[in-house]
């Protein structure tokens, strides 16, 4: 089975290729500059050439507080060119897996988020990843959206290589603890994503397995608690660490408002697709420990 990915180098589709041989599964990465979201004018032929049984559309702009300053790129890439990347997809007549955000939600929740649940994004980056699913909903093509959160591993750039590399240089480092969340590892989602995938090409039409599921790590974390998480895991194997200092929101200013209750329910996934992502604790010391392995440095 070919599965084509929007982007090249970003977290995503760096874990999809990593999982590709163990799952059975050509993974093919279309980027820049044969591929860009900005022009699609570049996106059909670019999809079409790789001949693919399904599109997982992994790319998009993902720099959250830049976003605020440039809510028309965000928008253009992450909402017109989800769409786009859709109705590729429909002229093709394969499956399409969109990747979308809790930052799609508001965050005022009591209990974390379900499907069904009411959007409400805070953020331009959040608004523009709502446009995204708005635009592959419409778009008549095969579609399932996948909403994930908090996305680390040892690529691209993410929290946890933050972190590591902050306490490089100091020895207390302030992180928020009142914004709750699903902190996911990227190649436990990649796994996640390959066996939809296979699901949804061995059986078109079947309603069950298509519609928007909620795809995150298990449990629950405030970014403070993963910055400890990843410093014990750290200081164990003998690398860098710093004591967190437990902040609030509001001692924080950044140019994005982000949900104060960003937890995702996985639960629909696991019941229609039998998938469940590892709690976050195991996977965040699978990824400090690759991270730390000498073969990298
Ligand atoms: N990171 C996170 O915490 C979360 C991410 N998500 C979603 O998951 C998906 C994957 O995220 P992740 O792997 O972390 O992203 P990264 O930030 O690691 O990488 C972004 C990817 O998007 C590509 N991209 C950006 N702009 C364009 C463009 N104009 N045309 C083509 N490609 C472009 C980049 O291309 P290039 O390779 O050329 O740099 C890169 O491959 C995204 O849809 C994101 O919104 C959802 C929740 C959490
Ligand atoms: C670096 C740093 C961040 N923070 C806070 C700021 C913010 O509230 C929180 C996370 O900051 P980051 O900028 O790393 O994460 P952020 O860019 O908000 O991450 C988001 O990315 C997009 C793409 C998503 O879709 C979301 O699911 C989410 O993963 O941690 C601290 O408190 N101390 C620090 O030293
Ligand atoms: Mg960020």
């Amino acid at each position: 089975m070919r599965i084509a990915v929007t982007g090249r180098t970003g977290q995503l589709v760096q874990s999809l290729l990593a999982q590709a041989e163990i799952a059975g599964v050509t993974v093919i990465p279309v980027g820049r500059p044969e591929l860009d979201l900005a022009r699609p004018e570049s996106v059909r032929q670019a999809l079409a050439a790789t001949k693919p049984d399904c599109i997982v559309n992994a790319a998009a702009y993902t720099a959250v507080d830049k976003a605020e300053a440039e809510p028309d790129l965000a928008m253009r890439i992450n909402g017109e060119g989800a769409g786009d990347v859709a109705s590729t997809a429909a002229a093709l007549g394969v499956p399409l897996v969109q990747i979308s955000t809790d930052y799609v939600f508001d965050g005022l929740a009591p209990r974390p988020w379900l499907e069904s649940d009411p959007t409400g994004p805070l953020s331009s980056y959040g608004r523009s990843k709502l446009a995204g699913e708005e635009a592959v909903m419409a778009s008549g093509a095969d579609w399932t959206i996948l909403r994930t959160a908090w996305v680390y591993s040892p690529y691209g750039a993410n929290f946890v290589k933050t972190m590591l590399r902050l306490a490089e240089s100091r020895d207390e480092i302030g992180v928020v603890s009142d914004q709750l969340g699903s902190p996911t590892s990227a190649p436990d989602l990649a796994e996640a994503i390959i066996a939809l995938a296979k699901a949804l090409v061995a059986r078109p039409g079947d309603a069950a397995l298509r519609g928007i599921f909620h795809a995150a790590g298990m449990g629950e974390a405030s970014w403070a608690d993963l910055a400890e998480a990843v410093f014990a895991a750290s200081a164990a194997l003998g690398g860098s660490s710093a004591r967190v200092m437990r902040i609030a929101t509001i001692d924080y200013p950044t140019p994005a408002r982000r949900p104060a209750n960003s937890r995702l329910d996985g639960s629909l996934l696991a019941a229609r697709h039998g998938l469940r992502l590892p709690p976050w604790q195991d996977s965040v010391q699978i990824c400090v420990a690759t991270l730390l392995a000498p073969s990298r440095s």
